[in-house]
């Protein structure tokens, strides 16, 4: 028997207190919309949430809570507030994250993990971190999709990004480009068309989802001239989907496949690196892009954004990302795989 309350539970993780993440949430959490479909919660620091509530003017109060199961008892107009760690003011300065900063980031998303594998909660959403931090802390991972990967003991996991209109997921995902190549493997891509096809009939309800596979080189390799990746690895990838009985079509030209994708051609897009995938995915949905890893037996949504430094304690950083997300997650909460 779970916990779930009939609302679902959504835990917040607070990401970098020297990026916009405080903000953020703050700013999400002041629309009453948001409380319409679910109960969130944060896990972070109350020194970073006081002032993301003082930068952002906002009437909020901070609640506290000892566990999860008692952020639906809160009173109206407050944050509930599960607090993993007390920062010192030099760990909250905006742009320059400290060792502790990191440890702490890394507190919140194992507490938000363990939650939602004890079923204590219904899915979690992520504020960004600060990629670098986490690691000066002693903790590896290129980001949080590794770390709850390994937290969750699956290597089938995969990155997607998703807006109204586009869905892009990734071969690989944070790898130098001069790594990629070998990276590009028969195993990965074909792994990455399963798990994107699961994701999207969950997404969309959609039994037979159309997916578009991208080449890694310009114009499919044009028959080998620029490469040999489409014909060795991703088209025989994509035939041993296709036997599988996935719709997945392809290699198909980067250049040209986001101008029909964006036409609402395809139901999904397997890029094979970061940024063949992102920049189109946020040039169409910077503001209401979701990153959701795919794959896991948790429900994990995040923002599409990083801790944009540069507005951090301004106030001025766009909420609609984790607003998205929160949505997001409350949906895949109400669909499970
Ligand atoms: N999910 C996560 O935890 C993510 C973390 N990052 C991390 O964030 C850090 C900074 O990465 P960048 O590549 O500079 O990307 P970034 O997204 O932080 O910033 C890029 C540009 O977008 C703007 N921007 C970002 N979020 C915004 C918002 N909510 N409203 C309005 N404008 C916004 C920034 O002001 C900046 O001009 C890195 O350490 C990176 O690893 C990046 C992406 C996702
Ligand atoms: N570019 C997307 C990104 O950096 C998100 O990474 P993660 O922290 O969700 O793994």
């Amino acid at each position: 028997m779970s916990d779930i309350p009939a609302k679902p539970l959504i835990a917040i993780t607070m990401g970098d207190p020297c990026g916009v993440g405080p903000e953020i949430i703050v700013k999400a959490l002041q629309q009453p919309t948001t409380f319409e479909s679910c109960i969130p919660f944060v896990i972070g620091d109350r020194g970073a949430m006081e002032r993301a509530i003082k930068v952002c003017g906002s009437a909020l109060m901070l609640h506290e809570i000892k566990a999860s199961e008692d952020a639906g008892r809160v009173p109206a107009g407050s944050i509930a507030l599960l607090p993993l760690s007390q920062l010192a003011q030099e760990d909250l300065q905006y742009g320059s994250p400290t060792t502790a900063a990191g440890e702490a980031v890394y507190g919140y998303i194992r507490a938000a993990a363990r939650l939602c594998l004890e079923q204590k909660v219904a899915a979690m959403v992520t504020a960004p971190i600060n990629k670098e931090s986490l690691n000066r802390a002693g903790h590896d991972y290129p980001g949080h999709t590794e770390l709850l990967a390994e937290l969750c003991r699956t290597d089938d996991f995969v990155m997607m990004l998703a807006g109204t209109v586009l869905r892009v997921s990734l071969v690989t995902i944070h790898e130098a480009l001069a790594d990629v190549p070998a990276l590009v493997t028969f195993e990965k891509v074909l792994k990455t068309i399963r798990v994107t096809r699961d994701g999207v009939r969950r997404l969309t309800a959609k039994a037979d989802p159309v997916l578009a596979v991208l080449a890694l080189n310009p114009h499919c390799g044009e028959g080998g001239m620029f490469g040999s990746h489409e014909r060795d690895v991703i088209t025989p990838a994509i035939e041993a989907a296709r036997k599988e009985g996935i719709n997945a079509l392809g290699p198909l030209s980067a250049d040209t496949l986001f101008h029909f994708a964006q036409q609402g051609t395809y139901d999904g897009v397997v890029a094979m690196y970061h940024d063949q995938g992102l920049i189109p995915l946020k040039m169409l949905h910077f503001d209401d892009g979701v990153n959701i890893t795919l794959g896991l037996p948790i429900v994990r949504t995040s923002v599409d954004h990083g801790t944009a430094y540069d507005l951090a304690g301004t106030g001025r950083a766009s909420e609609q990302s984790l607003l998205a997300a929160i949505s997001m997650a409350v949906g895949m909460a109400g669909n499970p795989a």
